[in-house]
């Protein structure tokens, strides 16, 4: 069912493999955002990089993070944007330029994520690179702004939570830096 759009800018985020792309999917769907998905602006070097087994620095993901950083300030009347969004300082990035933003947390363990991962054949993400996902990952929990969900949750149950909590909760106060 789509409800009236809200006017919120939301990214799912967590490691490869948590559900950010079918939350996101689904979730936009229920809000009446469109959905941004974030693989999709990651540069070809960045692409070439982990399909052939490399991590990403914080060096490659400062630029993808700046594109995503536009595209949420192009879109003040909403959107869902899918983003690993592992570190503090990249949610903070992309906070900068979207004042309110809301920030859904999918949480696994690295057993099921791995898992999850080896079952999409094809993918540019290979199984090798979950432990490094988990070594970079910052947990966002105690932040404002932030839902967190058992990512193995049935989807259908992940969207009225999410749904729920946009509609109820207020957005986060932006920190103002003088
Ligand atoms: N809540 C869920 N319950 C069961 N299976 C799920 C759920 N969410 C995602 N999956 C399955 O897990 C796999 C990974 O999901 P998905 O591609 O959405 O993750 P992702 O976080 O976007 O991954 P990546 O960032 O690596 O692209 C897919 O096969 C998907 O169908
Ligand atoms: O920050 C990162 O390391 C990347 O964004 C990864 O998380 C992948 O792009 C994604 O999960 C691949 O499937």
């Amino acid at each position: 069912m789509t409800l009236n759009p809200v006017p919120t800018r939301l990214v799912v985020m967590g490691v490869a493999g948590c559900g950010k792309s079918s939350l996101g999917q689904h979730g936009a769907r229920a809000l009446g955002l469109p959905l941004l998905e974030g693989d999709d602006f990651h540069p070809a070097a960045n692409v070439a990089k982990m399909r052939s087994g490399i991590a990403l620095s914080d060096d490659d993901r400062a630029a993808w993070l700046d594109t995503l950083a536009e595209q949420l300030a192009l879109r003040p009347e909403g959107v869902v944007l899918t983003c690993s969004s592992l570190k503090r300082r990249y949610r903070d990035r992309l906070r900068a330029a979207a004042p309110g933003l809301r920030f859904v947390f999918l949480q696994l363990t690295r057993e099921q994520a791995r898992e999850r991962v080896a079952t999409r054949p094809g993918h540019l993400f290979p199984v090798s690179l979950v432990d490094s996902q988990f070594e970079a990952l910052e947990d966002p929990s105690a932040e404002p702004g932030v839902l967190a969900l058992d990512a193995m949750r049935p989807i259908p149950e992940l969207v009225s939570a999410v749904a729920q909590w946009v509609r109820s909760a207020p957005a986060p106060r932006q920190e103002v830096k003088a």
